[in-house]
Protein backbone atom coordinates (compact mmCIF):
# COMPACT_ATOMS: atom_id res chain seq x y z
CA UNK A 1 0.00 0.00 0.00
CA UNK A 2 1.78 3.34 -1.01
CA UNK A 3 2.32 5.87 2.29
CA UNK A 4 -0.83 8.64 1.14
CA UNK A 5 -3.69 5.50 1.34
CA UNK A 6 -2.02 4.69 4.64
CA UNK A 7 -3.57 6.03 8.09
CA UNK A 8 0.22 5.74 9.71
CA UNK A 9 3.33 5.77 7.60
CA UNK A 10 6.89 6.65 9.78
CA UNK A 11 9.84 6.15 8.24
CA UNK A 12 13.43 5.58 10.10
CA UNK A 13 11.58 7.40 12.73
CA UNK A 14 13.54 7.67 16.19
CA UNK A 15 13.61 9.89 18.93
CA UNK A 16 16.39 10.09 21.27
CA UNK A 17 17.06 11.32 24.72
CA UNK A 18 20.46 12.26 25.58
CA UNK A 19 22.01 9.02 25.34
CA UNK A 20 18.81 7.18 25.32
CA UNK A 21 17.12 6.12 21.99
CA UNK A 22 13.44 5.72 22.91
CA UNK A 23 12.64 4.68 19.04
CA UNK A 24 14.70 3.46 16.68
CA UNK A 25 14.54 3.55 13.15
CA UNK A 26 10.32 2.78 13.59
CA UNK A 27 8.84 1.55 10.40
CA UNK A 28 5.13 1.66 11.16
CA UNK A 29 2.06 1.42 8.76
CA UNK A 30 -1.43 1.48 9.80
CA UNK A 31 -4.50 0.82 7.37
CA UNK A 32 -7.40 2.74 7.42
CA UNK A 33 -10.31 1.63 9.60
CA UNK A 34 -7.83 -0.53 11.38
CA UNK A 35 -7.82 -1.15 15.70
CA UNK A 36 -3.94 -1.78 15.67
CA UNK A 37 -2.33 -2.81 18.94
CA UNK A 38 0.98 -1.71 20.25
CA UNK A 39 2.54 -3.84 22.91
CA UNK A 40 5.33 -3.89 24.69
CA UNK A 41 6.97 -3.96 28.53
CA UNK A 42 7.00 -0.90 30.36
CA UNK A 43 9.94 1.40 29.03
CA UNK A 44 9.58 -0.13 25.14
CA UNK A 45 8.70 3.11 23.46
CA UNK A 46 5.46 3.25 23.40
CA UNK A 47 4.32 6.57 24.88
CA UNK A 48 7.26 8.31 22.97
CA UNK A 49 6.27 6.54 19.60
CA UNK A 50 2.28 8.05 20.36
CA UNK A 51 3.42 11.46 21.75
CA UNK A 52 4.95 11.93 18.03
CA UNK A 53 2.26 10.56 15.94
CA UNK A 54 0.31 13.37 18.16
CA UNK A 55 2.77 16.08 17.54
CA UNK A 56 3.43 16.39 20.79
CA UNK A 57 7.06 15.02 21.04
CA UNK A 58 9.45 16.20 17.83
CA UNK A 59 11.18 13.13 16.74
CA UNK A 60 14.96 13.53 16.09
CA UNK A 61 14.57 11.71 13.11
CA UNK A 62 12.25 10.68 10.78
CA UNK A 63 9.05 10.86 9.24
CA UNK A 64 5.79 10.52 10.16
CA UNK A 65 2.64 11.19 7.57
CA UNK A 66 -1.14 10.99 8.68
CA UNK A 67 -3.13 9.66 6.06
CA UNK A 68 -0.47 11.03 3.37
CA UNK A 69 0.57 13.75 4.53
CA UNK A 70 3.65 14.84 6.48
CA UNK A 71 3.23 15.41 10.14
CA UNK A 72 5.08 18.17 11.93
CA UNK A 73 5.37 19.54 15.06
CA UNK A 74 5.24 22.88 14.68
CA UNK A 75 1.41 25.00 13.47
CA UNK A 76 2.24 24.82 9.25
CA UNK A 77 -0.69 22.10 9.12
CA UNK A 78 -3.51 22.85 11.61
CA UNK A 79 -5.99 20.96 9.74
CA UNK A 80 -3.99 17.43 9.91
CA UNK A 81 -4.01 17.59 13.37
CA UNK A 82 -7.53 18.04 13.39
CA UNK A 83 -7.70 14.58 11.97
CA UNK A 84 -6.05 13.49 15.60
CA UNK A 85 -7.47 12.49 19.05
CA UNK A 86 -4.64 12.03 21.24
CA UNK A 87 -5.91 10.23 24.99
CA UNK A 88 -2.57 10.52 27.03
CA UNK A 89 -2.37 7.68 29.71
CA UNK A 90 -2.22 10.45 32.56
CA UNK A 91 -4.70 13.05 31.52
CA UNK A 92 -6.39 14.68 34.28
CA UNK A 93 -10.29 15.18 34.70
CA UNK A 94 -12.00 18.28 36.19
CA UNK A 95 -13.93 16.41 39.07
CA UNK A 96 -15.75 19.33 40.36
CA UNK A 97 -17.42 19.70 37.12
CA UNK A 98 -20.71 17.84 35.51
CA UNK A 99 -19.78 15.52 32.50
CA UNK A 100 -21.70 17.70 30.15
CA UNK A 101 -20.62 20.90 31.86
CA UNK A 102 -16.76 19.41 31.05
CA UNK A 103 -17.41 18.30 27.29
CA UNK A 104 -18.84 21.86 26.60
CA UNK A 105 -15.66 23.21 27.89
CA UNK A 106 -13.37 21.01 25.32
CA UNK A 107 -15.54 21.56 22.66
CA UNK A 108 -15.39 25.37 22.88
CA UNK A 109 -11.46 24.79 22.84
CA UNK A 110 -12.34 23.25 19.78
CA UNK A 111 -14.09 26.11 18.60
CA UNK A 112 -17.42 23.99 18.21
CA UNK A 113 -20.15 26.61 17.88
CA UNK A 114 -24.26 25.92 19.20
CA UNK A 115 -26.10 24.36 18.04
CA UNK A 116 -23.90 22.10 16.24
CA UNK A 117 -21.51 21.74 19.76
CA UNK A 118 -24.94 20.69 21.85
CA UNK A 119 -25.54 17.89 19.27
CA UNK A 120 -21.68 16.83 19.34
CA UNK A 121 -22.07 16.16 22.79
CA UNK A 122 -25.11 14.10 22.52
CA UNK A 123 -23.15 12.33 20.05
CA UNK A 124 -20.17 11.68 21.90
CA UNK A 125 -21.96 10.68 25.03
CA UNK A 126 -23.93 8.21 23.24
CA UNK A 127 -21.01 6.76 21.36
CA UNK A 128 -19.45 6.34 24.79
CA UNK A 129 -22.50 5.04 26.81
CA UNK A 130 -22.59 8.16 29.39
CA UNK A 131 -25.87 9.78 28.30
CA UNK A 132 -27.13 8.42 31.31
CA UNK A 133 -25.08 10.26 33.26
CA UNK A 134 -24.40 13.44 31.30
CA UNK A 135 -25.57 16.11 34.47
CA UNK A 136 -23.56 13.50 37.12
CA UNK A 137 -20.60 15.20 38.70
CA UNK A 138 -17.31 13.86 37.54
CA UNK A 139 -16.07 12.71 40.89
CA UNK A 140 -19.43 10.53 41.24
CA UNK A 141 -18.49 8.35 37.97
CA UNK A 142 -16.52 4.66 38.13
CA UNK A 143 -13.03 4.48 36.91
CA UNK A 144 -14.26 2.66 34.16
CA UNK A 145 -16.66 5.78 33.21
CA UNK A 146 -13.89 7.94 33.74
CA UNK A 147 -12.05 6.52 31.42
CA UNK A 148 -14.72 6.40 29.29
CA UNK A 149 -15.21 10.24 29.76
CA UNK A 150 -11.62 10.81 28.51
CA UNK A 151 -12.71 9.50 25.81
CA UNK A 152 -15.61 11.29 24.77
CA UNK A 153 -13.22 14.57 25.16
CA UNK A 154 -10.95 12.82 22.55
CA UNK A 155 -13.47 12.41 20.15
CA UNK A 156 -15.30 15.45 20.30
CA UNK A 157 -13.58 17.05 17.09
CA UNK A 158 -14.29 14.16 14.93
CA UNK A 159 -10.81 12.95 14.72
CA UNK A 160 -10.12 10.43 11.65
CA UNK A 161 -7.21 8.70 13.79
CA UNK A 162 -7.26 7.62 17.37
CA UNK A 163 -4.35 7.31 19.71
CA UNK A 164 -4.89 5.68 23.23
CA UNK A 165 -2.33 5.54 25.56
CA UNK A 166 -2.95 2.61 27.26
CA UNK A 167 -6.40 3.35 28.18
CA UNK A 168 -7.83 -0.29 29.97
CA UNK A 169 -4.44 -0.30 32.57
CA UNK A 170 -6.05 0.05 35.69
CA UNK A 171 -9.61 -1.01 34.96
CA UNK A 172 -11.74 -4.03 36.03
CA UNK A 173 -12.78 -6.66 34.01
CA UNK A 174 -15.87 -5.47 33.42
CA UNK A 175 -14.62 -1.75 32.66
CA UNK A 176 -12.40 -2.94 30.15
CA UNK A 177 -14.78 -4.99 28.52
CA UNK A 178 -17.49 -1.65 28.40
CA UNK A 179 -13.98 -0.06 27.53
CA UNK A 180 -13.90 -2.20 23.97
CA UNK A 181 -17.32 -2.35 23.34
CA UNK A 182 -17.04 1.64 22.20
CA UNK A 183 -13.97 0.84 20.59
CA UNK A 184 -16.19 -1.71 18.21
CA UNK A 185 -18.38 1.01 17.70
CA UNK A 186 -15.70 3.75 16.95
CA UNK A 187 -14.17 1.50 14.32
CA UNK A 188 -17.46 1.15 13.15
CA UNK A 189 -18.24 4.79 12.49
CA UNK A 190 -14.52 4.93 10.28
CA UNK A 191 -12.31 5.71 12.78
CA UNK A 192 -8.49 4.00 12.81
CA UNK A 193 -7.47 3.06 16.63
CA UNK A 194 -4.10 2.83 17.48
CA UNK A 195 -4.07 1.46 20.53
CA UNK A 196 -1.03 0.39 23.59
CA UNK A 197 -0.93 -1.91 26.13
CA UNK A 198 1.46 -3.56 27.99
CA UNK A 199 -1.13 -6.67 28.39
CA UNK A 200 -1.36 -8.43 24.85
CA UNK A 201 -4.67 -10.18 26.53
CA UNK A 202 -6.56 -6.69 27.09
CA UNK A 203 -6.02 -6.03 22.99
CA UNK A 204 -6.15 -9.60 21.50
CA UNK A 205 -9.65 -9.56 21.03
CA UNK A 206 -10.38 -5.78 19.81
CA UNK A 207 -7.61 -5.12 17.31
CA UNK A 208 -7.21 -6.61 13.59
CA UNK A 209 -3.63 -6.01 13.92
CA UNK A 210 -0.98 -6.16 16.65
CA UNK A 211 2.60 -5.03 16.39
CA UNK A 212 4.88 -5.85 18.76
CA UNK A 213 7.88 -2.95 20.32
CA UNK A 214 10.80 -3.96 22.23
CA UNK A 215 13.69 -1.26 23.55
CA UNK A 216 12.53 1.07 21.01
CA UNK A 217 12.28 -1.43 17.90
CA UNK A 218 8.52 -2.53 16.22
CA UNK A 219 10.15 -6.52 16.27
CA UNK A 220 6.43 -7.45 15.03
CA UNK A 221 3.84 -5.94 12.72
CA UNK A 222 1.03 -8.10 11.19
CA UNK A 223 -2.78 -8.39 11.02
CA UNK A 224 -3.89 -11.15 13.17
CA UNK A 225 -5.36 -13.20 10.51
CA UNK A 226 -2.01 -13.23 8.99
CA UNK A 227 -0.66 -14.59 12.14
CA UNK A 228 -3.03 -16.76 12.53
CA UNK A 229 -2.74 -18.54 9.55
CA UNK A 230 0.79 -18.51 9.79
CA UNK A 231 1.34 -19.82 13.57
CA UNK A 232 -1.33 -20.75 15.24
CA UNK A 233 -1.73 -24.92 15.66
CA UNK A 234 -4.70 -26.80 16.35
CA UNK A 235 -5.36 -27.98 19.57
CA UNK A 236 -7.36 -30.29 21.19
CA UNK A 237 -8.73 -30.88 24.60
CA UNK A 238 -9.46 -34.26 25.98
CA UNK A 239 -10.32 -35.08 29.47
CA UNK A 240 -10.66 -38.66 30.63
CA UNK A 241 -12.69 -40.00 33.28
CA UNK A 242 -10.29 -42.52 33.65
CA UNK A 243 -5.97 -43.03 33.99
CA UNK A 244 -4.27 -40.28 32.35
CA UNK A 245 -1.09 -42.16 31.90
CA UNK A 246 -3.38 -44.80 29.42
CA UNK A 247 -4.73 -41.81 27.50
CA UNK A 248 -1.17 -40.72 26.74
CA UNK A 249 -0.02 -43.90 26.00
CA UNK A 250 -2.30 -43.92 23.45
CA UNK A 251 -1.30 -40.70 21.62
CA UNK A 252 1.68 -42.03 21.52
CA UNK A 253 3.39 -42.30 17.86
CA UNK A 254 -0.47 -41.79 16.69
CA UNK A 255 -0.78 -39.65 13.35
CA UNK A 256 -0.59 -35.86 13.48
CA UNK A 257 -0.30 -36.07 17.39
CA UNK A 258 2.60 -34.10 18.15
CA UNK A 259 3.13 -33.02 22.23
CA UNK A 260 1.03 -32.20 24.57
CA UNK A 261 0.47 -30.62 28.25
CA UNK A 262 -1.57 -32.08 31.11
CA UNK A 263 -3.81 -29.43 32.32
CA UNK A 264 -3.29 -29.48 36.03
CA UNK A 265 -6.10 -31.10 38.26
CA UNK A 266 -8.88 -32.07 35.27
CA UNK A 267 -7.54 -34.90 34.02
CA UNK A 268 -7.02 -33.15 30.77
CA UNK A 269 -4.59 -33.20 28.26
CA UNK A 270 -4.22 -30.05 25.76
CA UNK A 271 -2.69 -31.95 22.65
CA UNK A 272 -1.30 -30.12 19.36
CA UNK A 273 -2.62 -31.43 16.65
CA UNK A 274 -1.48 -30.75 13.04
CA UNK A 275 -4.79 -32.92 11.10
CA UNK A 276 -7.96 -31.37 10.46
CA UNK A 277 -11.38 -32.64 11.43
CA UNK A 278 -11.22 -35.92 9.43
CA UNK A 279 -7.49 -36.82 11.22
CA UNK A 280 -9.30 -35.79 14.53
CA UNK A 281 -12.19 -37.33 14.06
CA UNK A 282 -10.14 -40.48 13.79
CA UNK A 283 -8.49 -39.90 16.60
CA UNK A 284 -11.73 -39.85 18.67
CA UNK A 285 -12.26 -43.21 17.12
CA UNK A 286 -9.66 -44.88 17.86
CA UNK A 287 -9.29 -43.74 21.81
CA UNK A 288 -13.08 -45.09 22.08
CA UNK A 289 -12.14 -48.41 20.43
CA UNK A 290 -9.43 -48.60 22.93
CA UNK A 291 -12.43 -48.28 25.42
CA UNK A 292 -10.77 -44.71 26.92
CA UNK A 293 -13.73 -43.32 28.90
CA UNK A 294 -13.31 -40.00 27.27
CA UNK A 295 -16.01 -36.97 28.97
CA UNK A 296 -14.75 -34.07 26.68
CA UNK A 297 -13.08 -33.78 23.64
CA UNK A 298 -12.97 -30.62 21.74
CA UNK A 299 -10.94 -28.98 18.79
CA UNK A 300 -9.55 -25.61 19.14
CA UNK A 301 -7.37 -22.67 17.68
CA UNK A 302 -3.95 -21.84 19.92
CA UNK A 303 -4.96 -18.65 21.20
CA UNK A 304 -3.25 -15.58 20.55
CA UNK A 305 -1.09 -15.68 24.16
CA UNK A 306 0.77 -18.93 23.26
CA UNK A 307 1.18 -17.92 19.56
CA UNK A 308 3.24 -14.91 20.64
CA UNK A 309 5.24 -16.66 23.39
CA UNK A 310 6.26 -19.04 20.46
CA UNK A 311 7.39 -16.10 18.95
CA UNK A 312 9.95 -16.16 21.39
CA UNK A 313 8.95 -11.96 22.41
CA UNK A 314 8.57 -13.29 25.74
CA UNK A 315 8.35 -9.83 27.52
CA UNK A 316 5.31 -8.92 24.75
CA UNK A 317 3.38 -11.66 26.78
N1 LIG B 1 11.48 12.94 28.33
C1 LIG B 1 12.30 11.90 28.47
N2 LIG B 1 13.58 12.07 28.82
C2 LIG B 1 14.44 11.04 28.94
N3 LIG B 1 14.09 9.74 28.75
C3 LIG B 1 12.81 9.49 28.40
C4 LIG B 1 11.85 10.55 28.25
N4 LIG B 1 10.66 9.99 27.88
C5 LIG B 1 10.86 8.66 27.83
N5 LIG B 1 12.14 8.37 28.14
C6 LIG B 1 12.75 7.02 28.16
O1 LIG B 1 12.46 6.40 26.92
C7 LIG B 1 12.15 5.01 27.11
C8 LIG B 1 10.81 4.70 26.52
O2 LIG B 1 9.80 5.29 27.33
P1 LIG B 1 8.24 5.25 26.98
O3 LIG B 1 7.53 5.96 28.06
O4 LIG B 1 8.06 5.70 25.59
O5 LIG B 1 7.97 3.68 27.05
P2 LIG B 1 6.57 2.91 27.16
O6 LIG B 1 6.68 1.73 26.29
O7 LIG B 1 5.46 3.85 26.91
O8 LIG B 1 6.56 2.47 28.65
P3 LIG B 1 5.38 2.56 29.73
O9 LIG B 1 4.50 1.40 29.45
O10 LIG B 1 6.12 2.46 31.01
O11 LIG B 1 4.71 3.90 29.55
C9 LIG B 1 12.23 4.76 28.60
O12 LIG B 1 13.50 4.21 28.89
C10 LIG B 1 12.11 6.13 29.21
O13 LIG B 1 12.79 6.23 30.43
Amino acid sequence: MIASELAIATSNLTKQFERHIAVNKLELEVQPGEVYGLIGPNGAGKTTLMRMLAAVEEPTTGEIHIYGDRLLTDNSHPRLKQKLGYLPDDFPLYEDLNVWDYLDYFARLYHLRLPHRRRRIQEVLELVQLTSKKNSNIKTLSRGMKQRLSLARTILHDPLLLLLDEPVSGLDPIARMQFREVIRILQSVGMTVLISSHVLSDLAELCTSVGIMELGSLVESTSLKDLYERLSHQQIIIKTLGDLNQLQQELKGFPNVEEWEIISHQNSLRVNFAGGDEESAKLLKHLIHKEIPIAEFHCTQEDLESIFLNLDHKQAS
